[in-house]
């Protein structure tokens, strides 16, 4: 079943040059246990994304729908939200939350804090131990000052507050962005084993070779929109849209030579989409892609191409 179903969704927030278009007519679904991949470049949306499902977005206007277990979520009041949703059933790693954590608290308090917010009225200490030992995190770590934790220490801690809740669905933004090559083994190797476990995961991040780790379907992000959505086998296997292929002939590989880059920069999120987001970096752009592209279906998913507009 899918219980998760966006629909359309579009994200502008006020500038001081005007609107920025963060993100465009994005479509997703996700079936129950499936987790999702969001891969591109910086400043394309992916935040952004992550942010409208949490509705934690700091400024700016929202369109379009998200339905989580066929409930809209952005037609709820914030306490009808906050109260069954936020941290219940979805919650989030944010960017970089593991330097935001608070160097004044233990991490019990910090723990306890969370629980407070959500007037949580249980076992707080099992529950607490519980999100702890599911990140295989050692019960000692909850008296101690976040500085003096490790950053793989850290970054768990944050993930273990996003699970306090059980919820069923975590948004993880970049959660291995900034660690050495061990500790993200060995976060990934974590969310692989939640998984296992029945939870489901909003992966977001610039690293494709991640992604293929834990997500089962993939969206490519461009320009603030989802240029590719599909399974990541079909992503992997066979990328329909020039930017995925580009993207994905710039992982460097041990046999091969040196890795290809996309030429150019990413498009100004000042203008409104009119054209396909990627024309200007286009090898394979031909004139109608001077008007916008619509979702073609593809096996798996959807591109936003004119080059597949008759298959
Ligand atoms: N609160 C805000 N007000 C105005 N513009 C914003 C705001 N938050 C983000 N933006 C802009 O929206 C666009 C998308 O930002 P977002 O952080 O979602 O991208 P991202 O893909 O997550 O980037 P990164 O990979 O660098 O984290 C960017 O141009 C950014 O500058």
């Amino acid at each position: 079943m899918v219980f998760l179903d966006i629909r359309g969704l579009s994200v502008k927030y006020p500038s001081s040059s005007g609107p920025v278009y963060a993100v465009d007519d994005v479509d997703i679904q996700l079936e129950d246990g499936q987790s999702i991949g969001i891969a591109g470049e910086s400043a394309c949306g992916k935040s952004t994304l992550g942010l409208s499902i949490i509705r934690m977005l700091s400024s700016g206007t929202i369109q379009g729908n998200i339905f989580f277990e066929n409930d809209s979520i952005l037609d709820m009041s914030e306490s009808d939200f906050n109260e069954n949703y936020r941290w219940k059933k979805i919650s989030m790693v944010f960017q970089g939350a593991m330097n935001a954590l608070d160097p004044v608290f233990t991490i019990n308090e910090q723990f306890h804090e969370i629980l407070k917010q959500h007037h949580f009225e249980g076992n707080s200490k099992q529950l607490i131990l519980d999100a702890i030992n599911s990140v295989s995190l050692d019960e000692n770590v909850l008296k101690k000052y976040p500085h003096e934790l490790s950053g793989g220490m850290k970054q768990r801690v944050v993930i273990a507050m996003a699970l306090l809740l059980k919820p069923k669905f975590v948004i993880a933004d970049e959660p291995t962005t900034a660690l050495d090559m061990l500790i993200q083994a060995q976060i990934i190797a974590l969310l692989k084993t939640l998984k296992k476990e029945g939870m489901s995961f909003l992966l977001i991040t610039h690293d494709l070779a991640v992604l293929s780790e834990i997500a089962d379907k993939i969206g490519i992000m461009y320009g603030g929109q989802i240029v590719e959505f599909g399974t990541s086998e079909e992503i992997y296997k066979n990328p329909q849209h020039p930017y995925t292929q580009g993207l994905l002939e710039s992982i460097p590989t041990l046999k091969g030579g040196s890795p290809k880059y996309i030429k150019g920069s990413p498009p100004s999120l000042l203008d409104a989409p009119t054209a396909c987001r990627f024309l200007e970096r286009c090898p394979l752009a031909i004139e109608k892609c001077k008007k916008l592209p619509p979702k073609l279906a593809t096996k798996t998913g959807y591109v936003r191409c004119w080059l597949y507009e008759d298959k």
